[in-house]
């Protein structure tokens, strides 16, 4: 079995160790790197998961999985780069680091990865965006699309579309989670009590999610069969058209992208 290292185990890295092992991955082939003590004993008391060091890491992983914030991965590559195994693949799930940084702070030919998952990875539903850097071969894609494949949904995209992925999957659960929210806001205004509300309106997402992902149909279709002439749904469509909510949509993801190419950019030689 390949031994997979996650470099940096917050809340991507969490997940994506959390459902490989839902997954059937065994915790012995699973590693681990944190800069606290403490997060490093939670982790492994919660999945039996080893915590070691970069070089332990560099050392023993065919895979490294970089899944620091952005804005901590200059450290990273330069305590990296002497300690690297040459073949050693390295997957970042960085938004907006291209694969050119690593080529250039790593040894010459390092094969990189460049993903972009989401969290749904923690119930093994995430989707993922994956794209070859320039020594990464099919073999390497191969690799990475069975370890995102066992906890979700992955797609080959040119690199060049990343930024786009980040704004839309990447960021994704996030705007699904802020509509739930003022939607459960929504029934506490009508009177409903917040439980009550949170069921609805959850199991309403679930609902809703399942049939755009099983049915086939367009999203358009499915919303017409909700909406009856002069009926309640059209009162209140009319009301999110009136408040730009889709104008809205629009724009906040533009900046999500705007956003993950400005982190790639801060990067630059
Ligand atoms: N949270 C999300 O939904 C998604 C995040 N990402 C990407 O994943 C990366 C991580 O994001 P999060 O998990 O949300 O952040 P996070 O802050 O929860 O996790 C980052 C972890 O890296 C650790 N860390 C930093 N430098 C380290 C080092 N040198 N050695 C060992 N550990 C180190 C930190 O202690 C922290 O626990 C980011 O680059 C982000 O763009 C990608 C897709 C979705
Ligand atoms: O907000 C962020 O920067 C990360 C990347 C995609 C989702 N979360």
């Amino acid at each position: 079995m390949t031994t997979i290292a996650v470099l940096g185990a917050g809340k991507i890295g969490e997940a994506l160790l959390s459902g490989l092992l839902d997954a059937g991955w065994g915790a012995g082939d699973l590693l681990f790197t944190e800069r606290y003590e403490q997060r490093c004993r939670e982790l492994t008391e919660r999945y039996g998961v080893r915590a070691v060091t970069v070089a332990e890491a560099a050392g023993e992983a065919e895979v490294l999985v970089v899944a620091v914030k952005p804005q901590d991965i200059d450290p990273l590559l330069t305590e990296l780069n002497p300690l690297l195994k040459p073949g050693t693949l390295v997957v970042s799930l960085c938004a907006g680091l291209p694969t050119a940084l690593y080529e250039r702070e790593l040894p010459e030919g390092t094969p990189v990865v460049r993903v972009m998952p989401n969290t749904p990875m923690l119930v093994g539903q995430a989707m993922s965006a994956i794209s070859a850097g320039a020594h990464a071969t099919q073999e390497h894609m191969d690799l990475v699309e069975k370890l995102l494949g066992s906890v979700g949904k992955v797609l080959r995209v040119p690199e060049a579309q990343q930024d786009a992925v980040t704004a839309l999957s990447g960021s994704g659960p996030a705007y699904f989670f802020f509509l739930v929210e003022a939607m459960i806001d929504a029934g506490i205004l009508l009177g409903l009590p917040r439980a009550t509300a949170a069921q609805l309106i959850i199991q309403s997402a679930v609902g809703a999610a399942t049939m755009l992902a099983d049915s086939g149909e367009h999203p358009v279709t499915l919303r017409e069969a909700v909406t009856s002439p002069a009926g309640t749904t059209i009162m209140a469509i009319r009301e999110l058209e009136k408040h730009g909510v889709r104008a809205a949509l629009l724009a906040a993801i533009e900046a999500a992208r705007d956003r993950s190419a400005e982190l790639g950019r801060a990067h630059d030689a």
